[in-house]
C-alpha cells in the first residue's frame, strides 16, 4: 500500500469529518421550502449576523450564490463589472449571460489586486440613451487567480464609499473570505459591511461537503430564495447539509491559519517568495504544468493546472503536515 494521496487540487476536495458526519446524522431537519427546516434556518440566520447583514440563504454552490447575488442587484441588459480573472465571468460557465441576460465586463488588474479607482473609471451611468449601465461591481476576496490574495481593506471601503454616492450595488464573491479575514485578522463583518450582497463557501476551507451562503437585506434575500426555486434550488430536508456547516463553523475556521502555515512551508520549500502566500495557495509559476502535474501524480500528489505554464498548490483541511513535507519533496524534485 503506498502512501496516501496528497491532493493539492484544490480546499473543494475536503471530506466530512467524524465529527462532521455526526452533527450531519443528528440534525434536526423539516421541509425547507416551507420553511420548517430548524438547521438550516439556524445556519442562515447565524452566518447572515457574521457578516452583518439581516439575512442569508442556503444555495448549493457558490456558483448559484454567486449569479443569484448579481441577479439581486442586476437586471437583464444591465452589466455587472469585474477583475477579468474573477470566478464569477471565468468559471461559472456565462451563467450570468446564459440564465440572467446579464452583461458582464472586466478589467485586466494586476494579480486580482482590487484597484477602485481603476473600476470607477469604468462604471457607465444609468439612463444614458447610448451605454449599458453598470449596475453592480463584483469583487472577489479572497482571489483565486489570484493566487488567494487578499483583498486591501483601503480599496474594498473606498469602492464601497464611492458605491453609496454613485448608486451601483458591490457583489462579495467570499467562496474564501474565511480565509481573507484569518489572514487580515479582520471581523468577517468589516468584509461583509462593504458589499450588498455577500456570497460565501461552507465547502471550501471551512470542510463542509455542500453548500454556500447567500446574505444580503431581508427584501433581498426574500427575492433570492425566489430565484434559488425558479433554478430548482429549493430543498427540502437540507439541514443534514447546514449542520456541516455549523459545524464548519463551530470547528475548522480558527485552524484556516495552519492552511495558510502549510501554504508558505510549501513555498519555502519550492522556491515560491513566502511573503506572495497570503492564505492557502501557492502558485507555482513558469512551469511545464502538464508534465509537473502528471508525474506527480504518479507519486501520489495532485495538483491542479491553472494554465500550461502555471500550477497552483491549495491547502486544507485534510492535507496534514506529513503530507505538506511529502507534496513539497515530490514537487521539488519536479521543478
Ligand atoms: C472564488 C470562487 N468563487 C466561487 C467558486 C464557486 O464555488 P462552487 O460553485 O464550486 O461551490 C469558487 C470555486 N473554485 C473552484 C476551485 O478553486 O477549485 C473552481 C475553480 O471552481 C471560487 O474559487
Amino acid at each position: 500500500m503506498g502512501s496516501p494521496t496528497v491532493d493539492l487540487r484544490s480546499d473543494t476536495v475536503t471530506r466530512p469529518t467524524p465529527g462532521m458526519r455526526r452533527a450531519m446524522a443528528e440534525a434536526e431537519v423539516g421541509d425547507d421550502v416551507y420553511r420548517e427546516d430548524p438547521t438550516i434556518t439556524a445556519l442562515e440566520e447565524r452566518v447572515a449576523e457574521l457578516f452583518g447583514h439581516e439575512a442569508g440563504l442556503l444555495v448549493p454552490s457558490g456558483t448559484m450564490g454567486n449569479q443569484i447575488g448579481m441577479r439581486l442587484v442586476c437586471e437583464p441588459g444591465q452589466e455587472v463589472l469585474c477583475d477579468a480573472d474573477a470566478h464569477v465571468v471565468t468559471y461559472e460557465m456565462g451563467a450570468a449571460a446564459a440564465i440572467f441576460g446579464i452583461s458582464t465586463r472586466t478589467v485586466v488588474s494586476s494579480g486580482g489586486r482590487l484597484d477602485a479607482d481603476q473600476l470607477i473609471a469604468q462604471v457607465r451611468p444609468r439612463g444614458d440613451w447610448h451605454l449599458t449601465a453598470t449596475a453592480a461591481i463584483a469583487v472577489e476576496n479572497s482571489h483565486n487567480r489570484g493566487g488567494g490574495l487578499v483583498q486591501p481593506l483601503g480599496e474594498l471601503q473606498k469602492l464601497w464609499d464611492w458605491s453609496r454616492e454613485a448608486g451601483v450595488a458591490v457583489h462579495l464573491d467570499g467562496a474564501r473570505i474565511w480565509n481573507a479575514a484569518v489572514a487580515a485578522g479582520l471581523e468577517l463583518s468589516t468584509y461583509g459591511r462593504l458589499a450588498d450582497t455577500v456570497s460565501v463557501c461552507l465547502s471550501k476551507g471551512l470542510g463542509a461537503p455542500v453548500g454556500s451562503v447567500l446574505v444580503s437585506s431581508s427584501e433581498r434575500i426574500a427575492a433570492a430564495r425566489l430565484w434559488r426555486k425558479r433554478l430548482g434550488g429549493g430543498m427540502r430536508q437540507a439541514g443534514v447539509l447546514a449542520a456541516a456547516g455549523i459545524y464548519a463553523l463551530d470547528h475548522h475556521y480558527d485552524r484556516l491559519a495552519e492552511d495558510h502555515e502549510h501554504a508558505r512551508l510549501l513555498a519555502e520549500r519550492l522556491g515560491v517568495d513566502p511573503a506572495s502566500v497570503e492564505t492557502n495557495m501557492v502558485v507555482l509559476d513558469d512551469v511545464a504544468a502538464p508534465v509537473v502535474a502528471q508525474a506527480a501524480k504518479a507519486q501520489g500528489v495532485l495538483v491542479s493546472q491553472v494554465s500550461p505554464r502555471r500550477i497552483r498548490l491549495v491547502t486544507h483541511l485534510d492535507v496534514d503536515r506529513a503530507g505538506v513535507d511529502r507534496a513539497a519533496a515530490v514537487l521539488a524534485s519536479l521543478l
